[in-house]
């Protein structure tokens, strides 16, 4: 206790309290070093156990609050897990011990998912979050209706689980709101995929994690503007079409040599105007019936695409008529076009057709002829423009004392843009991945020189070769409006 004689005077009282204050902040800072020290250094997997080991001592369980998200609610998808599993696959960090890595045979880059099991702890707006996917089974009788016999079987439910504590649950919530007001990823339905579940129709869907946009793909910005203001012209225009009767659809036909990215366009088509696509394979659907179903299965803003068209040799016109009513099981594309006019002037709003091929030569005049597909998109080899472009994505260069190297070769050659992108992907510093790059393309080069040589001693066929080569440069991206 203090006595009048040793009252300490308000300078003293002063002192001390800065003392303590300077004190309390140095323990305070070295309690955040350790703390940022021990994040640092003991793995997320690890932190997690610690959590949960510790947590059961020191947290009151009645503080967390865990939100059940399922896939499916009321039979139907739900689009909030939809959203938590594309928001998750941008949270992957080398801390995370278990991920899923799948590659479809038709894409060329690894889809990497989050683990079933597997926890993520994440921050988010200043919230510690803990993220689970989690699968759960229930037990079924299954009917046989053909000789009315039951027996057991098990459904698998997945969801995904986000704990928190309890004082962030107006803010989690008000975040979920936001989520459902703004359009959910874009997804990608394949026809009969092996996701499909029966109250999906006849369509299994995926996330769309094809991280194209117009963006990161090689192109000529023009020809890149002109697609992007047709696409925005298109969707502003639900009066025009009401009005001059038209459906309210626009098709594209993207033609070009492989890996030209024909495939990557529609994907950034479809990330931006957040349309789903439903990825058709003519070859596979039953006749003008199964079609029928399949495209009535199809929701509006949404792209139709069919890949290859010259590959499917029961494609090829048979006749103008085109869409043949008798046909039991064949389809024709420029029939196709006139079905989906017709199903879609009636029920169909915001459509976009997309059909690609290889070989434009190839297709039936009937589908090139003005008033079929609204726009001809020509892919083609990577120009200069185009390199920058991947150089920019990949390596997030601007410059370099190499680029006017190959930027030379490149002129000369018929390089595609998924040839560049591969050797750009190849690890290491800058200097090695494009001097890497320089040593394939000239590579390539002399492979061309050889091949020129053999086919100049043949005959005059060698000689397009060299053409093909120069009219590629000049022909790099281009685009047609047919209507
Ligand atoms: N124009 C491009 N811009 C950016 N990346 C591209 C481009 N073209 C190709 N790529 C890269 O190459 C890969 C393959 O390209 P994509 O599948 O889009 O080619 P495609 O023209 O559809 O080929 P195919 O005719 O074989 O279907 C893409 O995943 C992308 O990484
Ligand atoms: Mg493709």
């Amino acid at each position: 206790m203090f006595t009048a004689s040793n009252i300490p005077s308000t300078s003293s009282i002063l002192a001390m309290y800065s003392t303590f204050a300077a004190a309390a902040m140095l323990v305070r800072t070295i309690l955040n070093e350790v703390q940022t020290l021990a994040t640092q250094l003991i793995p997320q997997w690890l932190q997690v156990k610690i959590l949960s080991i510790f947590g059961q001592f020191f947290t009151n369980p009645t503080t967390q609050m865990t939100l059940f998200i399922k896939e499916h609610a009321n039979m139907e998808l739900n689009e909030l897990y939809q959203a938590s599993e594309v928001y998750l696959s941008t949270r992957i960090t080398s801390s995370i011990g278990q991920l899923q890595v799948s590659k479809a045979p038709r894409e060329k880059s690894l889809s990497i998912k989050v683990n079933r099991g597997q926890q993520v702890l994440d921050t988010f707006r200043g919230m510690d979050l803990v993220w689970e996917f989690v699968t759960t089974e229930t037990q079924q009788i299954i009917v046989n209706y053909e000789d009315m016999s039951g027996s057991n079987g098990k459904t698998e439910h997945k969801s995904v689980t986000l704990s928190f504590h309890k004082r962030y649950k107006d803010e989690v919530m008000e975040t979920f709101k936001c989520m459902e007001s703004e359009k959910r990823s874009v997804r990608l339905y394949a026809y009969g995929s092996v996701t499909a579940q029966y109250y999906e129709g006849p369509w299994g869907s995926i996330n769309l994690d094809h991280p194209s946009t117009f963006d990161t793909l090689a192109m000529e910005p023009e020809l890149k503007r002109e697609i992007m203001e047709d696409l925005d012209r298109f969707v502003k225009r639900k009066d025009f079409y009401r009005r001059v009767g038209k459906a309210w659809k626009r098709g594209y036909l993207l033609y070009g040599p492989p890996g030209t990215g024909k495939s990557s366009l529609v994907a950034a088509m479809a990330n931006y105007l957040k349309f789903d696509i439903y990825d058709l394979e003519l070859a596979s659907v039953q006749g003008n019936g199964g079609l029928r179903s399949l495209l009535t299965g199809t929701a509006n803003r949404s792209i139709v695409v069919i890949e290859d068209i010259d590959c499917s040799a029961q494609l090829q016109d048979r006749g103008d008529a085109g869409y043949d009513h008798g046909s039991q099981n064949q389809v024709t594309l420029s029939g196709l076009l006139t079905f989906i006019d017709g199903l879609w002037s009636s029920c169909g709003d915001e459509r976009i057709i997309v059909f690609t091929t290889n070989h434009k030569d190839r297709l039936d005049p009937a589908l090139l002829r003005p008033g079929r597909m609204d726009m001809h998109i020509h892919m083609s080899y990577c120009s200069p423009n185009g390199f920058r472009i991947l150089a920019s994505n990949y390596l997030q260069i601007e410059n370099h004392r190499l680029f006017d190297e190959i930027e030379r070769l490149i002129k000369e050659l018929e390089v595609t843009p998924a040839e560049i992108a591969e050797e750009l992907m190849k690890g290491g510093d800058v200097d090695d991945v494009l001097e890497g790059l320089v040593g394939f393309l000239e590579k390539k080069r002399e492979k061309q020189m050889e091949l020129l040589d053999e086919s100049g001693s043949g005959k005059d066929e060698g000689m397009e070769t060299v053409e093909t080569g120069s009219k590629g440069v000049e022909e790099k991206a281009e685009m047609e409006i047919v209507s």
